[in-house]
């Protein structure tokens, strides 16, 4: 058998606080934006369309770094983070779709409509856009790792996030901080 690491969610070991109430809102609209990604698995479900559309995510991309500069972002950095974001909603709808493939059936909900999913997924960007913005210095902090751990737990507590959200979301801000060592 394989050994795996073990994961204890909530279980908060270090007793300094990296998270400023401003930083918040970065890790609350990604719970937002991978909500959505449940709606989005809802249609593929009765629609049968693939979960992963390049032409979509070239379109996604394309956009946040045409807006990053009217931001103050670097069309880079706004670019992986962005990327980041689309592989945690994959993670969220492979998974869901899996699911309710083996139960046999998904949510008694009536087919959501994919083109105003995407609306709402723009409308959210210029907000993401704007919060990435105000943390823009966080990414260099020697102490980004700590507080995006810490953010990540905190929002997925706030929000009651499930196991897959949870995930989901430190999928999102997997490569957010810049490489340092431990300070
Ligand atoms: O728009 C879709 O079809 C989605 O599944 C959403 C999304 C995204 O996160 O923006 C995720 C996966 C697709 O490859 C394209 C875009």
């Amino acid at each position: 058998m394989m050994a795996t690491l073990p994961l204890t969610v909530g279980a908060t070991t270090t007793s300094t606080t990296w998270v400023s109430p401003n930083m918040m809102e970065l890790p609350a609209l990604v719970v937002e934006r991978n909500a959505i990604g449940d709606q989005v698995a809802l249609s593929k479900w009765y629609s049968g369309k693939a979960v992963e559309d390049a032409q979509r995510e070239k379109e996604v991309i394309d956009e946040v770094r045409r807006q990053a500069p009217t931001y103050g972002l670097n069309p880079d950095d706004a670019e992986r983070f962005f990327a980041a974001q689309i592989e945690s909603n994959k993670l969220v709808q492979y998974a869901l779709l899996s699911v309710w493939q083996l139960q046999g059936r998904a949510p008694d909900l009536p087919p959501p409509d994919l083109a105003r999913l995407r609306k709402q997924l723009d409308d959210l960007q210029k907000r993401l856009l704007q919060a990435l913005a105000s943390s823009k210095e966080v990414p260099d902090s020697p102490y980004c790792k700590a507080a995006i751990a810490q953010a990540v737990d905190e929002a997925a507590h706030n929000d009651r996030l499930d196991g897959l959200h949870h995930l989901a979301l430190m999928r999102s801000f997997g490569d957010f901080c810049r490489a340092t060592a431990r300070p």
